[in-house]
């Protein structure tokens, strides 16, 4: 049967400071590593093991995968590293303080920029300090300028077709470490979330969520750790 983990990082330095984050690279906090170990003693006191491992080109990604993974003896498995697995970029709310961007702008609207399905966040503006295009991480990538999670979606499950079901498919077992919003593309195509119902979608930090597949990469089922 095909095995599957998906892993939202441990919180990360921004989480904490309730700040807008998307493809901003910030580190983990001390609770962030402390869940991302956690993560790892649970798969492995629960008998999961893995043959490899997706991850996103942010560092609180890449570092959870890499602690949980340390905790299982497995950071020896080859990690392929992707930037359709980012976190969906928030354009010109990256950087700001969630509660102060809801006092200012209404509480209705910062949720249909976080929540709704389609409606992105104000686009990036030109010479922000936020501007990654020139980051040497992302050349030869369109970094967008803002991303609702239609968006995303539109960016992960292509990913997901052409590099992870194949792995799949091999009868790999595959761990995915990435963001709240990269995760909720991929829950929202396994579980067969409607547009209205994902809004509702909430993933946590550092919680690893165990898919039971069918043969066919149907979900059966699912739960946390
Ligand atoms: O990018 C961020 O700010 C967080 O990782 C996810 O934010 P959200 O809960 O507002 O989608």
């Amino acid at each position: 049967m095909p095995s599957l983990v998906l892993l939202r990082h441990g919180q990360s330095a921004w989480n904490l400071e309730n700040r807008f984050t998307g493809w901003w690279d910030v580190g983990l906090t001390e609770k962030g590593i402390a869940e991302a170990l956690a993560a790892g003693a649970a798969m492995k006191a629960a008998g999961l093991d893995f043959d490899i491992a997706f991850t996103s080109l942010q560092s609180r990604a890449i570092k959870t995968l890499n602690l949980a993974l340390g905790e299982m003896d497995r950071l020896w498995i080859p990690v392929i590293k992707d930037w359709h697995l980012n976190e969906r970029h928030y354009g010109g709310l990256t950087g700001l303080d969630k509660a102060e961007t809801a006092a200012k702008h209404g509480e209705d609207q910062v949720k249909i920029w976080r929540r709704s399905f389609d409606v992105p966040p104000p686009p990036l503006e030109a010479g922000s300090p936020f501007d990654l295009s020139s980051d040497r991480r992302y050349a030869g990538i369109a970094v967008p300028a803002s991303e609702s999670l239609k968006d995303t979606i539109a960016r992960v499950l292509p990913y997901w077709d052409s590099a992870i079901v194949p792995q799949l498919k091999a009868g790999k077992r595959v761990i995915i470490a990435a963001h709240g919003n990269s995760l909720r593309a991929l829950v929202k195509h396994l579980s067969g979330i409607s547009d209205d119902d994902i809004v509702h979608e909430e993933i946590p930090t550092g919680k690893p969520m165990v898919y039971e597949l069918n043969d066919d990469l149907t979900a059966k089922s699912r739960h946390y750790l």
